[in-house]
């Protein structure tokens, strides 16, 4: 499949460009959560929008040729930096950082302005997408990984803005099929429900190899 890169970086530079993708992102990210809720007038408008478009202009001095893609290193270790819920490298990211244990798997963040649907309330959409990786992930940790089929999420009550914790384990597995559930809570309440079909697809059966099986890196 392409958009599988190997690579071979030494891990002291590539702690060092991990150190740099999130600096970068996190300055981008606090500029969304800025921008969503500024109130200043044209002029600081203006000044900072003059500001942006030279900061963009420095990145596109080099830039990749599409998207980042999932690279492995030859230290066994995976990259998703462009993943648009783990991406460490990707500011529209939250981005979440999954711990996986031998049960379940967990993930704690906090959603700002940016996440908003309802007043005050994180978009449902958002908690789907951190749900489908949160389930996804965990599939791929247990070694039964696959694309999403399906996923069921039930909003069982609102969620406030504000740092949430989400669990997911796999519930069985039935042939090319992984079943994964999963939680999102806020104070310790269950606010959204997950059910999620995990299926290996067509490409990947029979020739999925070891490190693509379980190849949970970071985002
Ligand atoms: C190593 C691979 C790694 C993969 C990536 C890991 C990422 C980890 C991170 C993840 C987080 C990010 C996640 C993302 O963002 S993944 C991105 C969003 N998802 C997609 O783009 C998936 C698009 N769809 C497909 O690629 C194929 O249709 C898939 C792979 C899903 C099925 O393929 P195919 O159509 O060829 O399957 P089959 O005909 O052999 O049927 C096999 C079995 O599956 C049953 N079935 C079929 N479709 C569905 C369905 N929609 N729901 C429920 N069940 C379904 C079917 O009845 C049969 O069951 P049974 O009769 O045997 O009981």
């Amino acid at each position: 499949m392409s958009g599988y890169i190997q690579e071979d970086i030494d891990p002291e530079e590539l702690a060092h460009r991990s150190e740099l993708a999130s600096s970068i992102a996190g300055s981008v990210r606090e500029l969304i959560d800025a921008t969503v809720r500024t109130e200043v007038g044209e002029a600081d408008i203006a000044e900072a929008r003059r500001l942006i478009e030279a900061a963009t202009e420095i990145l596109r001095k080099d830039q990749l040729p599409g998207a980042y893609g999932i690279r492995f290193n030859t230290d066994g270790t995976k990259r998703s930096w462009g993943n648009a819920v783990l991406g460490r490298r990707n500011p529209i990211a939250p981005p979440i950082e999954l711990h996986h244990g031998a049960e379940f798997s967990w993930t704690e963040v906090d959603l700002g302005a940016a996440y908003e649907g309802p007043a005050g309330l994180v978009h449902g959409g958002v908690l789907a997408l951190i749900l489908d990786q949160l389930l996804g992930s965990t599939a791929e940790f247990q070694g039964v990984p696959g694309m999403t089929g399906t996923l069921n999420v039930r909003y069982r009550s609102a969620t406030p803005l504000g740092r949430i914790r989400g669990e997911a384990r796999v519930d069985r597995v039935e042939g090319v099929k992984t079943i994964v559930t999963g939680t999102i809570t806020r104070d310790g309440k269950v606010t959204a429900e997950a059910e999620g079909i995990f299926i290996l697809p067509k490409w990947a059966r029979g020739e999925v190899s070891d490190v693509l099986r379980k190849s949970v890196g970071e985002g």
